[in-house]
């Protein structure tokens, strides 16, 4: 097993990858995607929340992430002497109608396959994504960790009805109406997330690219009004099985998968630890379950760390777990603080492992 961290697009510095290696990290998940487009958050540090309107604008349609691009970041991350092992989500602009079944929709799944091409030809092994309508969205923002630390959690459900022009809670044409979206069952969902899979899980093979699958977060039946998909954990089983393709692989959140009203977290980690299906881990820690959890420092909530770390270790697991996010520490630097505590933890962790 080891340890990553993950940087949002506008981190990916020098200075932060130097960070992240002092800290103990071998490994970096990257973000391609700007979240923070149109100043919508307090901190760019933070996790995006965003509003009613999402996290912001989502990129240029046109602008499909190029192999210079990515292999730029790829030897920046290894002049750091760490290792690029994934690139977390696509940018709506690029697949919004593969999630929305739109007119678009042939279009985004030829981008989506020359998007896992370029990320084979880039020499990055992983890309996450999250098949979502609404996506990360319903987040809220509190003094919710040990000592009033800034955290992230739910305060309820988060029923606003999405609209036009939104997709993966970014907007992807500013133009649209604000008209709610023409509703979607869950059957629908799943068959439009088992015809991407079959369609570019073999493209994905060819490139020597695995796809890994983050459960819905906030893992909710349903969020603005429509559907989710993996917000149980037996329901990743069902994901997994859509397509038996070694590149079908889950984007393993604890945290996620601890929020969710079922199931025993520790046998949920053994469950899909033992199928070898874990493209990359995120190691973190919540306290409740939706639509009211909070999350807490590593060592601080619901799940014991160190266990599902054992369990991932006996599972013969020897992929990245990284902190994901962590609650922001009263000092200079917040975020560097939160996630040096994160990394410590974890990189103690690993040593009783050995
Ligand atoms: O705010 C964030 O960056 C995280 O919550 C991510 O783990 C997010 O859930 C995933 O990138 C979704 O694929």
């Amino acid at each position: 097993m080891k340890l990553g961290l993950g940087l949002y697009r506008h981190m990916l510095t020098p200075e932060n990858l130097a960070f992240a290696r002092q800290a103990g990290a071998t490994h970096i998940v990257g973000h391609m995607v700007d979240y923070f487009r149109g100043g919508q958050h307090a901190h760019a540090e933070d996790q995006p929340t965003g509003t009613d309107r999402g996290w912001g604008l989502a990129g240029d349609p046109d602008a499909l992430w190029t192999v210079a691009e990515l292999s730029q970041i790829r030897r920046e991350v290894e002049a750091a002497d760490l290792k690029l092992e994934a690139i977390e989500n696509f940018d709506p602009a690029h697949w919004h109608d593969i999630l929305l079944d739109g007119p678009l929709r042939e279009r985004h799944i030829e981008n989506v396959k020359t998007l896992i091409r370029h990320v084979g030809e880039a020499g990055i092994p992983i890309i996450g994504y999250n098949f979502s309508i609404a996506g990360v969205a319903g987040r809220t923002t509190g003094p919710y960790a040990r000592g009033g630390a800034p955290s992230v959690g739910m305060e309820g459900p988060y029923d606003l009805p999405m609209t036009k022009g939104m997709a993966w809670n970014m907007v992807v044409d500013d133009t649209a109406p604000p008209e709610p979206i023409a509703p979607i069952s869950p059957a629908q969902l799943w068959d439009r997330l088992e015809r991407f899979l079959n369609e570019v899980l073999p493209v994905a093979e060819a490139a020597g690219v695995t796809l890994a699958a983050h459960p819905d977060d906030p893992p909710t039946p349903t969020v603005r009004g429509t559907p989710r998909l993996v917000y149980q954990p037996s329901l990743y089983q069902k994901l997994i099985d859509i397509n038996p393709s070694p590149a079908n692989t889950l984007e393993f959140c604890v945290g996620s998968l601890a929020e969710m009203t079922e199931g025993d977290i520790y046998d949920t980690v053994e469950t899909y630890a033992r199928q070898n299906r874990l493209g990359y881990v995120h190691l973190r820690n919540v306290v409740g379950k939706v639509p009211t959890y909070k999350e807490s420092f590593i060592d601080d909530g619901d799940i014991d760390v160190l266990r599902v770390m054992r369990i991932l270790h006996d599972c013969d697991f020897d992929g990245v777990v990284i902190p994901d996010h962590a609650p922001q520490m009263s000092c200079a630097a917040p975020w560097h603080a939160g996630m040096a505590y994160a990394l410590g933890f974890m990189a103690a962790g690993l040593k009783t492992l050995k």
